[in-house]
C-alpha cells in the first residue's frame, strides 16, 4: 500500500500507529479533517486479515465520520480508530488503558467512543487515562451506551426514506430484511416490531438470531440469503461493503436503510443502486444517532437537548432525497455535497490568522 498517495487522494491529515507489547495492543488512529472542530469517532476492534485491510478500514472509517459530523451539524472533524485483535479474546485492562495514554498524548485533536467490538466498559478504561473519551458510564454524568440512539436514528431516517418511496412514512405491514442483529440492529429491531413491521433478519452470531426471532416474531435465513428476499426494505446493519457488483442484481427492496458504516463498496454502486429506482439513505446521514448523542457529552449531557438533535435525521434524510431528485443525482452524492458544503464554508470563514500562546512570534525578545 502506498499510503502517503492514498492520504493524498482523501486528504487525511495524520495517522497514528500505537504499538505495547506487554498489553498486546496495535492499534491505528486515522484522522481525516479537523476543520470543524477535534475529530471525534469511535474505536473498532475486529480480526482483520491483513494489516494493510485494517488500516483501510481506519482511514475508510476516519472519512465517514468526517461527512457524518459534518452533515449532522456538528462542530466536530472526523477520525477513527481500529484495534486489530478478537474483541471476545484479547482484551485486557492494560490494552485500554494504554491506549487511553495514545489518545492523550494526541491532546484533543482525536476523541474516541465505541464501534464494534469495543463498550462502555472499554471506554471507562480509556477514561483513567484520558478525558478524550465519550460514551462512558452514565455513572460519570455521560450517556453510555450510543447504540439504541443510533438504533432510534436509523427507524427515524427509515420512516423519512419509506415516506419518498411508498407516499407514507408508516412502516405498519412493511417486510424490512435486516443483515446483522447486533447492538444497534436488536434495537431497530424493536423500534419497527412496535409499529408493525414484519421482519426478516440474519446474523453469523446464532444467539442474536435466535434472540430477534423469539422477541419479535422474525424470520430467521442463511447470512448470504438476506439480499435476494422479498421486502420491501433492506436495512445493512452489519459490517460495511455489502452493497456490491455480487449484492445488487439480487435485491428486491425499494429502499435500503441501515446502521452499517460505508455500505456502498465502491461509489459506482450508489450509481447502480439510483438507476434501479432505489431509493438509498446514505449511511452516514441515517446513522448520526450515537455519535450525535456522545457529543453531546463535550457539553455536559442533556439527553433531552441529544434527542432533539437526533430527530434532526429525519428532516437530514428528506433533505438528501430531495436534492438527488432535484438535480437528478444519487442520495450518496446529495449527502456529500450537504457535508462537502459545510466544511468549506467554515474552512473560508476561519480563514483568518489568529495567534495562539505557542506561536513563534510570541517567543521572539524585544531589545
Ligand atoms: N453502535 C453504534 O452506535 C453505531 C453508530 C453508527 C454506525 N454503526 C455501525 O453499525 C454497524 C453495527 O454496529 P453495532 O454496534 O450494532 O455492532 P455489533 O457488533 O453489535 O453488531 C454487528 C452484528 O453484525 C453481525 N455480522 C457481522 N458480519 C456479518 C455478516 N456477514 N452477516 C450477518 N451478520 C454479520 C455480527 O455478528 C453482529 O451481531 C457497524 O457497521 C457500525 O460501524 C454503529
Ligand atoms: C462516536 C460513535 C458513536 C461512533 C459510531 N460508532 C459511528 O460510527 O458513528
Amino acid at each position: 500500500m502506498e499510503i502517503f498517495k492514498y492520504l493524498e487522494k482523501y486528504d487525511y491529515e495524520q495517522v497514528v500507529f500505537c504499538q505495547d507489547k506487554q498489553s498486546g495492543l496495535k492499534a491505528i488512529i486515522a484522522i481525516h479533517d479537523t476543520t470543524l472542530g477535534p475529530a471525534l469517532g469511535g474505536t473498532r476492534m475486529w480480526t482483520y486479515e491483513s494489516e494493510e485491510a485494517a488500516i483501510e478500514d481506519a482511514l475508510r472509517l476516519a472519512r465517514g465520520m468526517t461527512y457524518k459530523n459534518a452533515a449532522a451539524g456538528l462542530n466536530l472533524g472526523g477520525g477513527k480508530t481500529v484495534i486489530i485483535g478478537d474483541p471476545r479474546k484479547d482484551k485486557n485492562e492494560e490494552m485500554f488503558r494504554a491506549f487511553g495514554r495514545f489518545i492523550q498524548g494526541l491532546n484533543g485533536r482525536y476523541i474516541t467512543a465505541e464501534d464494534v467490538g469495543t463498550t462502555v466498559a472499554d471506554m471507562d478504561l480509556i477514561h483513567e487515562e484520558t478525558d478524550y473519551v465519550t460514551g462512558i458510564s452514565p455513572a460519570f454524568g455521560s450517556s453510555g451506551n450510543p447504540s439504541p440512539v443510533t438504533a432510534y436514528g436509523v427507524y427515524r431516517g427509515m420512516k423519512a426514506a419509506a415516506k419518498a418511496a411508498f407516499g407514507t412514512d408508516s412502516l405498519e405491514g412493511k417486510v424490512i430484511a435486516v443483515q446483522g442483529v447486533g447492538n444497534v440492529a436488536y434495537n431497530l429491531c424493536k423500534h419497527l416490531h412496535e409499529e408493525g413491521a414484519q421482519l426478516i433478519v440474519t446474523d453469523i452470531n446464532k444467539e442474536a438470531v435466535k434472540r430477534a426471532v423469539e422477541e419479535f416474531g422474525a424470520r430467521a435465513v442463511e447470512p448470504d440469503e438476506i439480499y435476494g428476499v422479498d421486502c420491501d426494505i433492506y436495512a445493512p446493519c452489519a459490517l460495511g461493503a455489502t452493497i456490491n457488483d455480487d449484492t445488487i442484481p439480487q435485491l428486491k427492496a425499494k429502499v435500503i436503510a441501515g446502521a452499517a458504516n460505508n455500505q456502498l463498496k465502491e461509489t459506482r454502486h450508489g450509481d447502480l443502486i439510483h438507476e434501479m429506482g432505489i431509493i438509498y439513505a446514505p449511511d452516514y446521514v441515517i446513522n448520526a444517532g450515537g455519535v450525535i448523542n456522545v457529543a453531546d457529552e463535550l457539553y455536559g449531557y442533556n439527553r433531552e437537548r441529544a434527542m432533539k438533535k437526533v430527530e434532526t435525521i429525519y428532516n437530514n434524510i428528506e433533505k438528501v432525497i430531495e436534492i438527488s431528485k432535484r438535480d437528478g443525482i444519487p442520495t450518496y452524492l446529495a449527502a456529500d455535497r450537504m457535508a462537502e458544503e459545510r466544511i468549506e464554508r467554515m474552512r473560508n470563514s476561519r480563514s483568518q490568522f489568529l495567534q495562539n500562546g505557542h506561536h513563534i512570534l510570541s517567543r521572539r525578545r524585544t531589545r
